[in-house]
């Protein structure tokens, strides 16, 4: 079988089309769904740049990968991450480097390299093979019973039991660790309902009702975290065993000084927040798309039984399934788990035509960039193939931003491709995995871009 030719060509996996006016977007803010996603105006995609006024805010989305340049990467001293998002994370992660700005920000972004570092990846390796092993054994319990099982839920889990494993050298099905995971799901479902009440004022917004739930779910995560941090801090750190060591051992570079143990608990829980909603995501899409598409599948299990049943070196994974990975990317292209990046400027700055002010929101939109009629052909189709070599040059450069760019681009991205191209390609090795009811998973913008609701699949252990 030649496997170029079975991927059909044209496939538009699930996306809302776009048709919002003013009216829809603060109706859709407004109601239960808030799915930011179905709100977006057709014209968003045609515009390098857009200004709205919402409430008493002014809103601009910069699509220029130029323009987007000048912000994020040349000036973004003054385009810290807007209070809106971080008031919405903070009770959380505290002052932890997803959130942090300025000399804090700058600071532990230099603390945690040690921690994101390709000596880091190595050790966290082993871990990830043993959570992925976990994750294909529990499938495979689903696909014996032959009932549908919650996949989102299940690449949570398994992301999730990853972090765990490499931060603590614990898997989450330890008590404490599923105590964080639980909150965790509890804190995702409360911060998505009080979202849209922080968007629309720009001062300090009215407490929702969900607000104590809310509060009580981050202190449940916090509270964990700490006692397990604690238990590391007096057993004493063994250099170079997890990332709990690695950031007990971090030093500020200027300063000499270490995390304090507050602080050691927020980026804990950056890693938990940002390292594993992310990555379930991507898979959750990758695996829905692929249940329509025999050829692409075909290539990914030629590429996944090449690498045989035991687990394969860090190096094999790394240099080797160029298809899988495309898969992965384009994935990543058509669902960027963080669909916007929101930045608020300091001091007044030009930005092409407008003046913007402290207080203005500016998004740089990952979804929107991604989909945009002026710098991709097909944008709404699945073609893994356009990220081939020879068709590199077809992608504008900066048009293409999964994991951020600039100063805060995503420190775990090498980290994350290692970990799903490992699952993608032994959940794919191993199961004909198949969502019941295709037609109604829709994605819609959360913490992250997920599916709109639960993806119950049925999985066939493969002959
Ligand atoms: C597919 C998986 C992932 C995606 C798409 C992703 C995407 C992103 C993006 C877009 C940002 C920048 C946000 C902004 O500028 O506003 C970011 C930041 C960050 N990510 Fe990731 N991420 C992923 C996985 C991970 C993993 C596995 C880790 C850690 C193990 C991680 C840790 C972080 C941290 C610590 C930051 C904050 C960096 C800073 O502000 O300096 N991410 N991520």
């Amino acid at each position: 079988m030649n496997l170029a030719e079975t991927t059909p060509p044209r496939y538009r996996p699930p996306a809302p089309v776009p048709s919002g006016n003013l009216g829809t977007f603060l109706k859709v803010l407004l109601s239960r769904d808030a799915n930011l996603l179905t709100a977006l105006p057709r014209r968003v995609f045609d515009v390098l740049m857009g200004e709205r006024v919402i409430g008493d805010r002014r809103l601009y989305i910069i699509n220029h990968p130029e323009t987007a340049r000048e912000v994020m990467v040349e000036r973004a001293a003054n385009y810290p991450k807007a209070a809106v998002f971080v008031d919405a994370l903070s009770p959380l992660v505290g002052d932890g480097v997803f959130v942090a700005n300025g000399s804090s920000w700058r600071r532990q972004r230099d603390m945690i390299r040690p921690a994101m570092s390709g000596i880091a990846l190595s050790r966290a390796y082993p871990h990830m093979g043993a959570a992925v092993a976990d994750c294909v054994a529990r499938v495979a319990a689903q696909a014996r019973a032959g009932k549908p099982f919650a996949l989102d839920a299940e690449l949570s889990h398994v992301t999730a039991d990853v972090v765990f494993r490499t931060i603590f050298s614990e898997p989450i099905e330890a008590e404490e660790a599923m105590t964080v995971f639980e909150a965790f799901a509890r804190f995702q479902v409360l911060s998505d309902q009080l979202a849209p009440w922080k968007l629309l004022y720009s001062g300090r917004p009215p407490t929702p009702p969900q607000a104590a739930g809310f509060r009580a779910a981050c202190a449940a995560i916090r509270g964990t975290l700490g006692r397990m941090v604690d238990r590391r801090l007096a057993s004493g750190a063994a250099a170079g065993r997890d990332i709990a060591d690695a950031l007990i051992g971090a030093t500020d570079p200027e300063t000499g000084r270490a995390f304090t143990r507050e602080e050691l608990v927020d980026q804990i829980a950056v890693f938990f927040l940002a390292g594993h909603e992310t990555t379930a995501s991507m898979l959750t899409w990758a695996l829905v798309i692929l249940a329509n598409l025999p050829g692409a599948t075909a290539r990914i299990r030629a590429e996944a039984d090449a690498l045989g049943q035991g687990e394969p070196s860090l190096e094999a994974l790394q240099a080797g399934l160029p298809y899988t990975k495309r898969v992965l990317r384009e994935v990543l292209r058509l669902y960027p788990p963080v669909g916007f990046l929101v930045r608020s400027p300091l001091a007044p700055d030009k930005v092409r035509r407008w003046t913007l002010q402290p207080g203005d929101l500016v998004v740089v939109s990952p979804w929107v960039i991604h989909r945009h009629r002026g710098f991709w052909k097909d944008p709404d189709l699945f073609d893994p193939d356009r990220f081939l070599p020879e068709r590199a040059a077809d992608i504008p450069k900066d048009a293409y931003i999964p994991f951020g760019l600039g100063p805060r681009i995503c420190p775990g991205a090498a980290f994350a491709t290692v970990e799903s191209t490992l699952l993608l390609a032994r959940l794919m090795g191993n199961f004909d995995i198949t969502p019941v009811s295709p037609a109604s998973i829709q994605p819609s913008a959360r913490l992250t871009i997920r599916p709109n609701g639960t993806v119950l699949c049925q999985a066939r252990a493969r002959g």
